[in-house]
């Protein structure tokens, strides 16, 4: 089943520690018209994580039942615990023509461009190994053993961003968000170009 909304739809994937969620949260802070969805997850919340504002924290019970009545678009096992993002609020957002970002692990964004061919997908690397181990320690929020599953798993991740739309390598993080908006920006013009209106394109540009 292929999906036709006048939203846009984005998708960040990137091994843990490669800066994925700073790299999102200075970019929403950028665009306005952009909007981050909210997964559900059974992974216990870190120090200062929110329910409902980083994820909607559930258990393995609340998770199941969620996947048997289909009230995910995608749903995955990551790292040990499953991670799903729900139908219901970035449907009202797409069909409402706003721009939805997704925080989702590889298995996930390619099951949403099956879903949604329009889809951008973008993978943000780390610049080494080496640097994506000290950001995860320097992040000082997961337990040593959980760090190096992390650093093993990174392994076979990188190996999927062959598969997306763009790479972005995550070294000065300056320049990494100014990537990010420009694929942002180049995505809008192209849509509104193809929809074939002047208002469109000029809306997508912010003129007047
Ligand atoms: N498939 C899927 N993956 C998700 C979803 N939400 C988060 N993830 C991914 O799960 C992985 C682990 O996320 P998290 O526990 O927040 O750790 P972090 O990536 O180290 O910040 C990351 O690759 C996330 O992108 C989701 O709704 N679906
Ligand atoms: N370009 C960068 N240079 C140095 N440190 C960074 C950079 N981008 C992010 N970080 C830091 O690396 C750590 C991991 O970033 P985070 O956004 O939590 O990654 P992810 O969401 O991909 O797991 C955080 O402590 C963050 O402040």
């Amino acid at each position: 089943m292929e999906m036709d909304y006048p939203g846009n739809l984005y998708v960040v994937a990137a091994p843990s520690g490669a800066g994925k969620s700073s790299l999102v949260k200075a970019l929403l802070e950028l665009d306005s018209r952009l909007m981050v969805s909210v997964s559900h997850t059974t992974r216990a919340p870190r120090g200062q994580e929110r329910h409902g504002r980083e994820y909607w924290f559930i258990g393995q019970d609340e998770f199941r039942a969620m996947i048997d009545r289909g009230d995910f678009f995608e749903w995955a096992e990551v790292h040990g615990n499953l991670y799903g993002t729900s139908r219901a609020a970035m449907e009202a957002r797409l069909s409402q023509g706003e721009d939805v970002v997704l925080e989702i692990d590889y298995q996930g964004a390619l099951q949403i461009k099956q879903i949604f061919p329009t889809a951008v997908l973008i993978f943000i690397l780390p610049p080494s190994w080496d640097e994506l181990r000290q950001r995860l320690l320097r992040r000082g929020e997961d337990a040593g053993e959980v760090i190096e599953q992390r650093m093993v798993n990174a392994r076979h991740e990188v190996a999927q961003a062959r598969h997306f739309d763009y790479v972005v390598v995550n070294a000065l993080f300056e320049t990494a968000l100014f990537d990010l908006k420009a694929i942002v920006h180049a995505q809008r013009l192209k849509w509104a170009a193809q929809r074939r209106s002047r208002s469109a394109v000029f809306d997508a540009l912010q003129l007047n």
